[in-house]
C-alpha cells in the first residue's frame, strides 16, 4: 500500500528501533520517574464541559503532509500559553518530525510554558513510544485504530494508563468505533480527516455521535476551521473539539480560538 498512513508508519517503525538503541527501555523508565507527574487530560475536559462550555484541544502543529507548513517559526511555549490565555482546555502538540516538523522538545516546551494538560499527537505503534510519551511529560497519548491492530491498541493503552496517562483513541469509521469502544478510555476522537485521503468531512462526526454510548466522550478532530461548522457540531451534541490548522495559520493562535469558539458553548 502506498497511502499516506502506510508511509509514515513504515518511517515510524524504524524510527522506533534507531530509538530504541539509542535510549534503552530501563532508560526511558528513569526518564519516565523523573518526569512532572501527569495532569488529569480527560478530567480538564470533563469540567470544561461541566461548566457549560465546550472544551477545546488546541494543537501545536508547525505542519502537516495535507497542508505543508503552517507555522514553521512559531514558539511553542508563546503559544501554549496564547491558548491557556485564550480559554482552551488541554493542549496537543505534535512530536512527529518527518511528516509534521514536530519534535519531543516543542512539547517539553509547551507543556513547561503553561498548567494545561498534553496530549502527545504522534504515530504511536509500539510500548516503548509509550515508555517515551510518559518520559518527555505527557498526560495523554494518541492511540490511531487505523494504525494498530486491536490486541496491540489494548496493550499500548493498558500501559498508557499504567504510567497515569489518559488515551485518546481516535476512529473514522463505524467498523474503527467499534474497535475504539472496546477499549476502557472514554476519550473516542472521531478523525474527520481520513489519514489515507486526507479528504476531510465533517459528517463523518456526525454520522458517529449517534453511535457512541453517553459515558464516553466524543473529540470531535480535524477540519474545523469557521464558527459555522462549530455550530453544526454543537447543535448535534458534539462537546469536546481537537482543532490545529485553523489556529496556528493565522500565525496569532490564542486569539484565533477566541474567535471560533465565541459563540453561546465558547471555551472560554
Ligand atoms: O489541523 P486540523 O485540521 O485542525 O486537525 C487537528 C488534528 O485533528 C490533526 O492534526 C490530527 C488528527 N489525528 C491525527 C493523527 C496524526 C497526526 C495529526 C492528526
Amino acid at each position: 500500500m502506498s497511502d499516506i498512513l502506510e508511509k509514515i508508519l513504515a518511517t515510524k517503525k524504524a524510527e522506533v528501533e534507531a530509538g530504541r538503541q539509542a535510549r534503552p527501555l530501563a532508560q526511558l523508565e528513569r526518564e519516565a520517574r523523573a518526569a512532572p507527574p501527569p495532569r488529569g487530560f480527560e478530567r480538564a475536559l470533563r469540567a470544561r464541559i461541566a461548566a457549560g462550555h465546550s472544551a477545546v484541544i488546541a494543537e501545536f502543529k508547525r505542519a502537516s503532509p495535507s497542508r505543508g507548513v503552517l507555522g514553521a517559526s512559531l514558539d511553542p511555549a508563546e503559544v501554549a500559553r496564547s491558548y491557556e490565555r485564550h480559554g482552551a482546555s488541554c493542549l496537543s502538540v505534535l512530536t512527529d518530525s518527518i511528516y509534521f516538523s514536530g519534535s519531543p522538545a516543542d512539547l517539553i516546551a509547551a507543556r513547561a510554558a503553561c498548567a494545561l494538560p498534553v496530549l502527545r499527537k504522534d504515530f504511536v505503534v509500539d510500548p516503548w513510544q509509550v515508555h517515551e510519551a510518559r518520559a518527555m511529560g505527557a498526560d495523554c497519548i494518541l492511540l490511531i485504530v487505523g494504525a494498530v491492530d486491536p490486541p496491540a491498541l489494548r496493550e499500548l493503552e493498558r500501559l498508557a494508563r499504567s504510567l497515569g496517562m489518559d488515551v485518546l483513541v481516535e476512529c473514522h469509521d463505524g467498523d474503527q468505533l467499534e474497535v475504539a469502544l472496546g477499549l476502557e478510555t472514554s476519550l473516542i476522537g472521531v478523525n474527520n480527516r481520513d489519514l489515507r485521503t486526507f479528504a476531510v468531512r465533517l459528517e463523518t462526526t456526525l454520522d458517529l455521535l449517534p453511535r457512541i454510548p453517553a459515558a464516553r466522550l466524543l473529540v470531535t478532530e480535524s477540519g474545523i476551521a469557521s464558527p459555522e461548522h462549530v455550530r453544526r457540531l454543537s447543535e448535534a451534541g458534539v462537546r469536546a473539539y481537537l482543532v490545529g490548522s485553523a489556529f496556528v495559520e493565522t500565525g496569532d493562535p490564542g486569539p484565533a480560538l477566541s474567535r471560533l469558539f465565541s459563540g453561546p458553548k465558547g471555551g472560554g
